[in-house]
């Protein structure tokens, strides 16, 4: 594959509504988009879904342009990948940073998609024309409020409410939506905001009938998760925790999860998705497709992966309207029913809008071999 230059894109885009978890408020979504192009004017994107701050992970906006432009940018001109695969392994003994590098990875795999004419779905190996997807919903400023928010969501066909938990928004906010809801599929993300001095109320949870309950622990622990999953019968999802096909692995061996959240920019990239959504198949452990609040580029990633068989579970890749007054990409991300149509397009499917995407664009660099 020939690369001709690689151009990083700072963005700051406005939320419709401030995102709270249990470690924090967003209110904008700052990111890096990278555009990856080759000699004859085509362009792979890709998109980076390290935060401002480094409070999901260690990563930052900061962190990944340094990893992109001293490390991982001229690790591309030195040993050209031929396919999109290499990628990953090329980046190998860069420790972590994986969401650096799978923004990378990803725009080479568009890139890649775009220049045979097939859809980046197809080009991973996905099969499915449709996916099923869920939404995921905020801590609210009140009970009220959530469940309007449920309903309406409801309502819009969603297929599966997750709803964000935290001490002293828990056990009653799950409560309210399932009295109010009683059959539809529900989980909670705890985003990592309890210890195992917590099990009585994590306990509490297995009334509800939820999906899972996710991350309930601590962001590096697959110790504690075991414990506890013996002790609780919602199965426990992974989520900050699973960083790589070993830790899924290790994970799974030691009984901390049933289930796994994964997120491309968390393991590193596309390839690394894929191996980690393989082995779950062979063990019967189901996979979904987490989000980080991604503007077009990166939803669009997310719907691609989502087609791979062992996703066998609803996601987060929620309308791009349910974000955004407006997104980067045309067409927009849609959901009738629940369903997104996967794109028969060449590549992610979805166009970057240019003229859009300089609207948002803080600052810019482009690098050549
Ligand atoms: O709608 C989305 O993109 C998922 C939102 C979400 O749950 C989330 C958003 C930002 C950071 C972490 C998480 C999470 O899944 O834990
Ligand atoms: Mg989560």
């Amino acid at each position: 594959m020939k690369m001709h230059s690689i151009t990083l894109r700072a963005m700051q885009m406005r939320l419709k509504a401030p995102f709270t978890t249990s470690f924090g408020t967003e209110w904008d979504k700052h990111f890096i988009l990278v555009e990856v192009r080759d000699s004859e004017g085509r362009s792979g994107w890709g998109e980076s879904v390290a935060m401002r701050e480094p409070i999901y992970n260690e990563e930052t906006v900061k962190t990944n342009w340094h990893m992109m432009k001293d490390f991982l940018i001229p690790l591309l001109w030195q040993r050209t990948p031929a396919h999109p695969q290499e990628v990953s392994t090329l980046f190998q003994h860069i420790r972590r940073n994986n969401m650096a590098k799978s923004a990378l990875e990803g725009a080479v795999w568009d890139l890649y998609a775009r220049q045979q004419g097939i859809p980046l779905s197809q080009a991973l190996g996905g099969r499915r024309q449709t996916i099923e997807v869920g939404i995921s919903i905020g801590i609210q400023e009140s009970v009220d409020k959530l469940l309007a928010l449920v309903e309406q969501y409801v309502e819009q066909g969603y297929r599966r409410i997750k709803i964000k938990i935290r001490p002293g928004w828990d056990i009653e906010a799950v409560a309210a939506v399932r009295n109010r809801f009683p059959r539809i599929p529900l989980m909670a993300d705890a985003n990592s905001a309890y210890t195992l001095a917590d099990l009585e109320r994590l306990r509490q949870l297995d009334q509800f009938d939820l999906m899972m309950v996710e991350q309930p622990l601590a962001h590096d622990d697959i110790v504690d998760h075991a414990v506890l999953q013996k002790h609780i019968k919602t199965p426990v999802c992974l989520d900050e925790s699973i960083h790589s096909p070993e830790d899924a692995r290790k994970a799974v061996e030691l009984g901390s999860c049933r289930i796994i959240n994964i997120k491309v920019g968390r393991v590193g990239g596309l390839a690394e998705a894929r191996r980690i959504q393989e082995y779950c198949r062979e063990q019967g452990i189901p996979v979904w497709c987490g989000g980080m609040l991604e503007a077009g580029v990166g939803r669009a990633h997310n719907v691609a992966v989502t087609t791979l068989p062992g996703f066998t579970l609803p996601g987060d890749t929620a309308a791009s309207s349910r974000y955004w007054e407006q997104d980067i990409i045309q067409p927009e991300v849609t959901v009738e029913k629940g369903l997104i149509q996967v794109p028969d397009r060449p590549g992610i499917g979805y166009q970057p809008v240019r003229e859009i995407i300089d609207r948002f664009t803080l600052y810019s660099e482009t690098f050549r071999p």
